[in-house]
């Protein structure tokens, strides 16, 4: 089943680029930048990795990107996870970014931009992937904030293939980012957000309803819901699941209890992410195979989930259709 896993295209709907920073290249970056790390070594920063809630993963994810700080460093961040990705039978990343969080560290958005489009480049010309790139907002910060980001961002709006929202959720509803949500809108870029990861159904509702988001990342929490959950299939909303995301950040206490197969069941449109990689235990393959661990999912179920990524994902029709035909032959 493994090989199976590995051989099967796949393509990510959820990652954030800096929750791909392993921490080998952590240490590196610390080097090259000068930067003292509050860690002795890339063991003991694994074990500092024991989390108990989103917010105690996001207080160490915010510190460690800290090591980012040239272009050349997130390309380089950005190519060390494609080239594992691709290694893992991954065919397509779409990765959000956190332009706030470097901002408020002094680095530009020309300089994260550059690394990232250079990495983006080089992953399809020598790994033969494609890419997406999503800006998210910090959720937690104000809304006011986020609308000078997506104003600072106009040289990249057509570089933007949608904008998400991510950070800390409980608290932080969609409500609050009605007008930068209702801009990309008028400026013809997509959008997607993070609801019910933490957070109640409601803030499902309203990022359907307020941000007219096209998918939702994560919504493990809809299944209390039974209006929503009938809602999101009769719509045919996808879900971009994490689950060894959802494990660590105790949303769920193991794998056995993940609520993956009834929201099979409820008929909802999945996939499978990895979320932060690096902080979460591993990637696509990782997570793919993890589920099959805990449920014995049959090849069949894997394709669907591996189809309906595809289906979903922003790409050309073209590559979309070569995917398609990829996945239908896959030994
Ligand atoms: O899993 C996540 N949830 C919310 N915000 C995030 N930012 C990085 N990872 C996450
Ligand atoms: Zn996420």
């Amino acid at each position: 089943m493994r090989d199976f896993l590995r051989r099967l295209p796949k393509a990510e709907l959820h990652l954030h680029i800096e929750g791909s920073l392993e921490p080998e290249l952590m240490f590196s970056l610390a080097e090259r930048n000068g930067i003292a790390l509050p860690y002795a070594s890339v063991e003991e920063v694994r074990q500092a990795y024991d989390f108990t809630d989103l917010q105690s993963f996001l207080d160490l994810y915010y510190q460690g990107m800290s090591v980012l700080r040239t272009a050349d460093d997130f390309h380089d961040l950005a190519m060390d996870y494609f080239r594992r990705a691709s290694a893992e039978g991954v065919v397509h990343v779409e990765m959000h970014f956190d332009p706030q969080a470097h901002l408020a560290r002094g680095v530009e958005l020309p300089v994260v931009m550059e690394g990232l489009s250079l990495a983006r480049r080089r992953a399809q010309r020598e790994l033969g992937m494609s890419t997406a790139l999503i800006m998210a907002f910090l959720r937690d910060r104000p809304a006011e904030e986020a609308m000078e980001v997506m104003e600072r961002a106009a040289p990249y709006w057509e570089m933007l293939d949608a904008v998400g929202l991510d950070s800390a959720e409980q608290g932080n509803p969609p409500a609050k980012f009605v007008e930068v949500f209702e801009r990309a809108r008028e400026l013809g870029i997509p959008r997607v957000a993070h609801a019910g990861e933490e957070g109640p159904p409601a803030y499902i509702r309203e990022a359907l309803d307020l941000l007219d988001v096209c998918r939702i990342d994560h919504g493990v929490r809809c299944l209390e819901d039974p209006a929503l959950v009938a809602r999101l299939r009769d719509e045919g909303v996808v879900l971009t699941v994490c689950p060894l995301s959802n494990v660590r950040l105790r949303v769920v206490d193991r794998m056995a209890d993940h609520p993956l197969p009834q929201l099979l069941e409820a008929g909802l449109r999945l996939t499978l992410n990895s979320d932060d990689p690096a902080y979460f235990g591993g990637g696509m393959l990782a997570n793919f195979e993890a589920c099959h661990e805990a449920f014995g999912w049959s090849r069949e179920i894997f394709i669907q989930l591996a189809g309906t990524a595809i289906e979903s994902a922003f790409m050309s029709d073209e590559r979309r259709l070569a995917l398609h035909r990829e996945l239908a032959r896959v030994p």
